[in-house]
């Protein structure tokens, strides 16, 4: 298998984490999109000692060697000070992405694996952009598709998906239609059957209010909108329970009654996945046409370049490992 995987943005941790990739060999071809320059200085930088090898699409796929990097070489647009966003460079991270994306429509990658990329410096590039689910979404011309977040915890695997992505709080409510929660759920029960291998998923659905709404009184989005859809659901025969309350569904006694949690925004999902798992998690896109999968953190360009020498704290690869584990496990599946 060949896999592409996007460094993100240049100034932060996404291109010293595709260097750690190097740190062991993998079965599959893994192909670095990034600037080989910046490669090269920021390994300079970590005091890593690696190889790069030029990408060639038409040259046979190859395990990936400890110590070589495969590097698919596409220019970054201004020199990179590490730690530093620069807007300029906002249309190179978006041709990682093009290059990636185009790649696994056409067959040459099996899957692609993100590093992150920082949202607020290409909108202020005047390109408006709220994330890698979304960009696929369009780019691939899926009308609706899915993030979900998953990470082992003490009390087992955790899958956090949501029902709303990337927008202000205050659209959220708005955002909750019957139509939308319908699709979300479609998709979500029928990736967790055909990635995952769940026969009969259980999703475990949040409500939207404190304590799901207390009857009516603490808003009507349940009454309204999130009970009418699961009863319609259930129907068709999809296991879902809820809505429940949010803040006492992420506790050992509830969780282990579903495969995985419908939240209806992104903090209600994420603050806690990111309390029990983070470093470790992935992010999966569901319902695209290709396989997608990331890290579960951003940028963190605070801990960017930092030497590996075990003086100072440095990012942790572990997530974009899990990422490109998730992705290879699951083009394999795709192709059996
Ligand atoms: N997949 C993605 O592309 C992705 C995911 C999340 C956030 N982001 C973006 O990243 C940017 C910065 O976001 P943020 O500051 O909210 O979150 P962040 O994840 O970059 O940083 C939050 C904290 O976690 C630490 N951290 C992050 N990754 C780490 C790692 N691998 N190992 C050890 N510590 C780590 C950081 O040092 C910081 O203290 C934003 O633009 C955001 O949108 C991108
Ligand atoms: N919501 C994700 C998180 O908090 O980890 C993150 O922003 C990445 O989103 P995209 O994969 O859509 O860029």
């Amino acid at each position: 298998m060949r896999l592409a995987i996007t460094s993100g943005e240049p100034a932060g941790i996404g291109p010293d984490l595709c260097l750690r990739l190097a740190e062991q060999s993998w079965q599959d071809e893994l192909v670095v999109l990034c600037d080989q320059k910046l490669l090269a200085a920021r390994a300079k930088e970590m005091g890593v000692e690696v190889s790069f090898r030029r990408y060639d699409a038409n040259e046979p796929v190859r395990a990936s060697q400890r110590g070589v990097l495969t590097v698919c070489d596409i220019q970054t647009r201004a020199d990179v000070i590490t730690g530093v966003l620069n807007p300029i460079n906002s249309d190179y991270v978006i041709a990682l992405l093009d290059r990636a994306i185009a790649g696994c429509g056409s067959g040459e990658f099996a899957a692609m694996v993100t590093a992150p990329l920082h949202k607020g410096v290409i909108n202020e590039a005047g390109r408006a952009f709220t994330g890698h689910t979304e960009y696929l979404a369009e780019q691939t011309a899926t009308p609706l598709v899915v993030m979900m977040l998953a990470g082992d915890t003490p009390h087992g695997l955790l899958r956090v998906a949501l029902a709303t992505t990337h927008l202000p709080l205050s659209a959220v409510s708005a955002a909750i239609t019957a139509d939308t929660l319908t699709a979300v759920l479609r998709i979500l029960d029928h990736d967790l059957r055909t990635k995952f291998g769940l026969a009969a998923p259980r999703i475990l659905v949040a409500g939207l209010n404190p304590h799901a709404g207390e009857g009516g009184h603490m808003g009507r989005e349940e009454i309204d909108t999130i009970i009418p859809t699961l009863e319609r659901l259930r129907t068709e025969g999809m296991n879902l329970i809820g809505p429940l309350p949010a803040d006492t569904l992420f506790t050992p006694r509830v969780l282990p009654q579903g495969d995985a949690v419908l939240a209806m925004y992104h903090d209600q999902g994420l603050a806690p996945l990111k309390y029990a798992t983070f470093g470790q998690g992935i992010n999966i896109t569901l319902g695209l046409p290709i396989i997608r999968t990331s890290v579960d953190h951003g940028t963190a360009l605070d801990l960017a370049g930092r030497r590996l020498d075990g003086a100072e704290p440095v990012a942790d690869p572990g997530s974009l490992y899990a990422a490109v584990t998730l992705a290879a496990q699951l083009a394999r599946k795709q192709t059996q």
